[in-house]
């Protein structure tokens, strides 16, 4: 579409702008979405690199800011007509308390709701996730599902649980009247596990294998297989919602879809070897010599370290009993 200023009238806003998956929405909308006029990017921790996006024709605000304030929320969102709500607590590690992870996942998504229906924004993107569907406690695998696949989608663990409260939120929000009289529609896309430029996860992985002499230990059977997602088209898949928001209201609205791309199914740990491999690591199949319950052992030891060390530091190794518990459950969609 030509560059024209009366094409150019739209204002985003993308919260968590700055993380690894926010940060490819933002790059994403200034690539791919031409009647972009101003761009927010909300974070709690700006990025120096946004500075090199202000040379563009697209006005790039840079909004310093917390989801769980709910004024400073309503300040961002005030004049926007599309909100991608991708902040949030991604912990798994037990790096912050449940308490923590409730108050940024689900209070920072009342506060966007809110300050939607305070403005008059309408449209709504959440980035949900496969973990609100599973693999639950009971380690159910949930093989090659679907949005309609039945599943017993029960949770302990505080970053699922609040990923599931705020993605019902955002959906029952759908339809409610905004600021001016018309209605707010959202939608919510669950990633897998995603993968791409700075997955910070993937440099764990790489800098655990460098200290182990190039060697990473396969603890995960090669059967066990995850659907893994590419952070370009999960941003990709978040511009399209987005742009279709407004003309397929009443289809996408209070809909929420799996974000896949055929990435292979793979173990995590196998999939990571796909990177990790070229990059000069190996993967050595210790299964035999570290049966399930030595693994559990060493993820429960990790699990007591953590929590006697938390008065002095903060002990957060990738293996604890809710990882490997996850690892170790086939989820592909
Ligand atoms: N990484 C994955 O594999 C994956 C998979 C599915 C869904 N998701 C979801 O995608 C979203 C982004 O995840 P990510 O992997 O990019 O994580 P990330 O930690 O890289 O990005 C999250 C961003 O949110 C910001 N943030 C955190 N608390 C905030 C607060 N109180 N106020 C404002 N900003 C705050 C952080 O500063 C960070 O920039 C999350 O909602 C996550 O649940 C991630
Ligand atoms: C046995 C361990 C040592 O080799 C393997 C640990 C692997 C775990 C660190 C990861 C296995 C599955 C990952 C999760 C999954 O990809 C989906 C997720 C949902 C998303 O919303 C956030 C990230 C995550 C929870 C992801 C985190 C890392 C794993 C548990």
């Amino acid at each position: 579409m030509a560059d024209s200023a009366e094409t150019r009238k739209l204002v985003y806003l993308v919260t968590g702008g700055c993380g690894f998956l926010g940060e490819h929405v933002v790059r994403m909308l200034l690539q791919r979405e031409p009647r972009l006029y101003e761009l927010r990017v909300f974070d709690l921790h700006l990025g120096p690199w946004l500075e090199e996006l202000k040379t563009g024709p697209v006005q790039v605000t840079a909004i310093q800011g917390d989801v769980t304030q709910a004024h400073e929320v309503a300040a961002a969102v005030a004049g926007a007509h599309v909100v991608i709500h991708t902040a949030g607590l991604v912990d798994v590690f037990g790096r912050a308390s449940p308490e923590t992870i409730y108050e940024v996942n689900v209070q920072g998504t009342k506060n966007v709701i809110e300050a939607c229906v305070q403005t008059g924004t309408r449209f709504l993107v959440y980035t949900s996730s496969m973990e609100v569907v599973g693999p639950n406690i009971k380690g159910h695998p949930f093989y090659r599902g679907n949005e309609d696949t039945p599943y017993e989608a029960i949770h302990r663990h505080p970053y699922p649980c609040s990923k599931a409260q705020a993605e019902r939120l955002v959906l029952e929000a759908n339809g409610r009247k905004v600021h001016g009289g018309l209605s707010l529609v959202t939608c919510a896309l669950r990633p897998t596990g995603i993968y791409g430029e700075g997955h910070q996860i993937m440099r764990d992985f790489y800098h655990q294998g460098l200290r182990l002499g190039g060697r990473l230990f396969r603890a995960i059977p090669a059967s066990v297989e995850h659907s893994r997602v590419y952070v370009g088209n999960v941003a990709w898949m978040h511009v399209l919602v987005a742009q279709e928001l407004e003309q397929r209201a009443a289809l996408m609205g209070g809909q929420v879809y799996f974000c896949y791309d055929e990435s292979p199914y793979k173990s995590y740990e196998d999939f990571n070897m796909e990177f990790l491999g070229p990059c000069g690591l190996r993967l050595v199949d210790t299964r035999l010599l570290v049966p399930y319950w030595l693994l559990m052992l060493l993820a429960t030891l990790n699990a007591l370290l953590q929590w006697l060390l938390r008065p002095l530091l903060l002990y957060a190794p990738l293996l604890n009993p809710y990882t490997l518990a996850v690892a170790n459950t086939t989820f592909t969609v």
